[in-house]
């Protein structure tokens, strides 16, 4: 029996992982494609957003949502149980895409594959890394780029990377294909970008640029990579948070720390947490707000669902740095009318000055 393709779509918060893969979902041409959507903070804004798009061939349970924590440090609780259940349908699905939270190692997950539950009926067709390309551009991930890998030349175990380098780094060393997304937002500088990545990436993986994540499913899916057989190629950077001492010979051995890594990769260095707001009086003014306030907290990711005063369609608002878009997606229907943001950052994030701020910026000119 042929293995069933899965796709691995990583990429940081963001980066445009939930545009892409409603981009494929929409365009993918009667091909039944089941998807597992994981997300870091406790909304399941993402499986929304998916579930809502009304696709033929995509029924509500095809979405699954694994909201319990991130993907790849849950991988024997809560990914092989769902895989299993997908693959034991009695039509099981032709394709399947899954959407890594922001913060996710892909590593951890793609090794999941070499597990004797699934090792037999499911191989990975490619992992694809969507990067936030102003965001690249602008140096967010890597402050110091030179320094860094002067550092990592002297010494790859020395504790040198920002969490966010980190990650970034992992992300890319696990693509089989690179999305440099958001080129609209780029005047031009994506091809540059994309230049760049291709020099670091491992040899023959493809960089393609894309707005609104959109790319030909025909790209996307059927690399037939079989990542799981091909870990040694994507290998991860120390995760050294914890574990200086034993650091030095982490070149031997690796299975007894692979346990290690999947359960502290520095998700302790990230937080979140959820806010519920009322009503919004003048979303425009609140847009703004939202991002005043991601500005003064240096805050990485704000999204959610809003109850708009007069309005009966919910307004979708997704923040990444300081750019907030927002939009009206679909009526509340039968969900509560409720107005409840998700706020994603560094650990450390002043939680009651920020719900302090949004809350008062809910209720400007309610009066
Ligand atoms: N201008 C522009 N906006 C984009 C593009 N791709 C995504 N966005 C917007 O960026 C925001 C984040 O996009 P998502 O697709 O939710 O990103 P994600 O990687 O799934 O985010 P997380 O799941 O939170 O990590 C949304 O407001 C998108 O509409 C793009 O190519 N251009």
């Amino acid at each position: 029996m042929a293995k069933i393709p899965a796709t691995v779509v990583t990429g940081f918060l963001g980066a445009g992982k939930t545009t892409l893969v409603r981009h494929l979902l929409t365009h993918a041409h009667g091909r039944r494609i089941a998807l597992i959507v994981n997300e870091f903070g406790e909304l399941g804004v993402d499986g929304e957003i998916l579930r809502g798009c009304g696709v033929e061939n995509c029924s509500d349970d095809d979405v699954v949502e694994l909201a319990n924590g991130c993907i790849c440090c849950t991988v024997a609780d809560d990914f092989l149980p769902a895989m299993t259940a997908l693959l034991d349908r009695p039509n099981p699905p032709e394709h399947i895409v899954i959407e890594t939270s922001g913060l996710a190692l892909p590593q951890p997950l793609v090794r999941a594959f070499n597990w004797p539950e699934v090792r037999s009926r499911l191989t990975v067709d490619g992992v694809v890394t969507v990067v936030d390309g102003p965001a690249v551009a602008a140096g967010r991930f890597a402050a110091d780029e030179a320094r860094v890998d002067a550092q990592r030349a002297a010494d790859e175990s020395i504790d040198h990377e920002t969490p966010l380098s980190e990650l970034f780094e992992d992300q890319l060393a696990c693509a089989d294909m690179i999305v440099v997304n958001k080129a609209d937002l780029m005047e031009g500088g994506a091809p540059a970008l994309a230049a760049r990545l291709r020099g670091r990436a491992r040899r023959g993986v493809q960089v393609i640029e894309a707005a609104m994540g959109a790319v030909d499913p025909a790209v996307l899916l059927g690399l037939g990579i079989g990542a799981e057989d091909d870990m040694e190629a994507r290998h991860e950077l120390h995760h050294h948070h914890h574990h200086h001492d034993d650091d030095a010979d982490h070149h031997g051995d690796h299975h007894d720390d692979d346990h290690e890594h999947e359960h502290e990769h520095g998700h302790d260095e990230f937080e979140s947490f959820s806010v519920d707001l009322p009503e919004l009086p003048d979303p425009a003014a609140f847009q703004r707000a939202v991002s005043e306030t991601i500005a003064a907290h240096d805050l990485l990711r704000v999204k959610g669902f809003c109850a708009v005063a007069g309005k009966p369609m919910r307004l979708l608002i997704q923040a990444v740095g300081p750019r907030v878009d927002a939009h009206y997606d679909r009526p509340f229907g039968a969900d509560p009318r409720a107005t409840r943001l998700v706020v994603i950052g560094l650990a450390g994030i002043d939680r009651a000055a920020v719900a302090a701020a949004l809350e008062a910026a809910a209720r400007a000119q309610a009066a």
